[in-house]
């Protein structure tokens, strides 16, 4: 005998765009969502039972609340509109998990002129935020309790010193040799939890976001990141993710814990001893011409949480 013990689905990447026009300027957002639900569903899988099921094709439609809802700019309250949303629109269903990755499009500066154009925008990079929401109407439909993780991935990040590897294990499996100083690269990938919430309403989500300005907190974790990464003499990726996740947490009192998962993007020296004797490997200064390598690539991960 086997039972069935967690379902859940829903729709990946649907893809939405929402300009909203003022008077003066255009804002833009660019966001794929993920929308995935779980409930009293379980006979869709055991006994192809249908009734049950919210095709994922309206899924998709229900993202185009896009059109209507105030909070489109600010992808965790938008992730929030729609979690409440799915839950009380279906009596049967009781959790959602929607995550959102949000595109760069960023305004137009101009020569001269200190505000950006008013309503064209160019892609500057293929940095994405991300938001993971957890929507639980199991106790309340009316308030349900919310998890929000707010993040960032694919900031990639090069510095040409300032960084080295030294005093690590050396046995039999060992051919690196030690370095004061190298290149360091990263595609960061960070997530950060807030407080769960205990019980949300749609209308309440105004307040809410005044008291967490997320837009705020994800500007403040992607700054620390990026000058932390310039400024701290790295003795190794470890080291620095550690610095830069205590910068984060204390310039930010509302989060409660970070994750990094950092690549190290490995850039290796030639050696060019072939070529009329030139140096290009040791001392490390000398070092100009590098091979970049995607893979393999160290992966070095941690949390780091609050503890008062
Ligand atoms: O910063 C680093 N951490 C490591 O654990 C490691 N391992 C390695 O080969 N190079 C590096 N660099």
């Amino acid at each position: 005998m086997a039972t069935l013990t967690s379902a859940i689905y829903g729709k990946d990447k649907v893809g939405v765009f929402r300009v909203v026009r003022t008077d003066t300027v255009h804002e833009v957002v660019e966001y794929n969502v993920r929308a995935l639900l779980r409930g009293d569903i379980s006979t869709s899988f055991t006994q192809a039972d249908n009734s049950v099921v919210v095709a994922t094709d309206s899924m998709r439609i229900f993202v185009f609340l896009a059109k209507k809802s105030p909070y489109i700019l600010d992808p965790v309250l938008f992730a929030l509109h729609l979690g409440i949303h799915f839950v009380q629109t279906y009596p049967h269903i009781h959790q959602t998990h929607i995550s959102i990755e949000k595109l760069k499009w960023s305004r137009i500066a101009l020569p001269g002129k200190v505000e950006g154009h008013k309503h064209s925008f160019v892609r500057d990079g293929d940095e994405k935020r991300t938001v993971e929401v957890h929507v639980d109407g199991s106790k309340s439909k009316t308030a349900p309790s919310a998890r929000i993780a707010a993040g960032l991935k694919d900031l990639l990040l090069l510095k040409t010193t300032g960084s080295a590897f030294e005093g690590f294990i050396q046995d039999d499996y060992t051919t690196l040799l030690p370095v004061s100083d190298r290149i360091l690269s990263t595609a960061v990938d960070t997530s950060y939890n807030f407080p769960p919430s205990p019980g949300l309403t749609i209308d309440g989500l105004a307040a809410y976001g005044a008291e967490y300005d997320f837009e705020s907190v994800a500007r403040k974790v992607r700054d620390a990141t990026i000058e932390l990464f310039a400024e701290d003499e790295s003795a190794s990726v470890q080291a620095t993710l550690y610095n830069t996740a205590q910068r984060v947490l204390k310039d930010n009192p509302k989060i409660v814990d970070i994750t990094y998962t950092l690549p190290n993007k490995h850039y290796i020296p030639v050696n060019l001893s072939f070529f009329h004797d030139t140096q290009n490997v040791s001392p490390p200064n000398v070092a100009e011409v590098f091979t970049p390598t995607n893979s393999p690539s160290g992966v070095i991960k941690a949390t780091v949480s609050r503890t008062s």
